[in-house]
């Protein structure tokens, strides 16, 4: 589904991103790894146009997303939940939810009534300032509005990062009911190695900017993490 090939990125003079290959399978749950700072969330940027790209492609389903603006890009089938949430602190659950509207079809302009079946905390919060709620509630919340645009891939930048154990395991329930019974196609950023490879099928693993392991996550070996994931 999600193709990338050769990816260079650079902030200023600064090569990040080298030379990186990410194949997302279509209906396969795949998770980037790697240790703080290596360039996983510069990778899920490019993806959404947040920064620009050197060089490389980056094919989603045969369209090039390198001559997609920003704008396009949700339109084109990406949900993004991006780290630290982004909630809009002083709009309500409800508001936050309707941002995505604009990009489904005009006759469909309504919040999917499942997004408030998968977390039923939206539902009973929707009048709540998105301030007002947990960590965990406002990952929920941001998960929902991404679920909004009525993606083909859903893309999550570290979902358990500060949030509470019970609400991580809820959290890891969920991606894998959407990518497991509703079909749903994830790419997401994790350091959790259980939540990991719990909700995984494959994984991707950076180090300084560059590949360095991946194929299916019962592969991800004790030396792999070892090497590149224990701190
Ligand atoms: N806006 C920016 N300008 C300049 N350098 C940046 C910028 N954002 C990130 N970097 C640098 O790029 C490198 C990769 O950062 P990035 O946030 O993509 O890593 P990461 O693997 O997602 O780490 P983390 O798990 O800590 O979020 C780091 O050295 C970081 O300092």
């Amino acid at each position: 589904m999600l193709k990338i090939e050769g990816l260079n990125q650079f902030y200023g003079q600064s090569h990040t991103l080298w030379d990186v290959d990410l194949h997302v399978q279509e209906g396969q749950c795949t998770v980037l790894m790697g240790r703080n700072g290596v360039g996983k969330t510069t990778l899920l940027q490019c993806i959404m146009g947040h920064q620009a790209v050197k060089s490389g492609s980056m094919m989603l389903d045969g369209a090039d997303l390198l001559k997609a603006s920003v704008e396009q890009r949700p339109r084109m089938g990406i949900g993004y939940v991006p780290q630290g949430r982004q909630i809009f602190p002083l709009l309500s659950v409800e508001e936050n939810l309707q941002i995505g509207l604009p990009v489904r079809a005009r006759n469909d302009r309504k919040i999917p009534d499942y997004i408030f079946d998968l977390f039923p905390v939206l539902a009973e919060m929707m009048h709540r300032r998105g301030g007002d709620l947990s960590g965990g509630q406002q990952q929920q919340l941001a998960i929902g509005r991404a679920l909004v645009v009525n993606p083909k891939l859903l893309i999550l930048d570290e979902p358990t990062e500060g949030i509470q154990p019970n609400v991580v395991t809820e959290i890891g329930d969920i991606i894998c009911k959407l990518n497991r019974e509703m079909g749903l196609t994830v790419l997401l950023v994790e350091q959790k190695l259980p939540f990991a490879r719990k909700v995984g099928d494959h994984f991707c693993l950076l180090d300084r900017g560059r590949n360095v392991a991946g194929g299916e996550i019962a592969t991800l070996d004790d030396e792999l993490v070892k090497k590149y994931l224990t701190v």
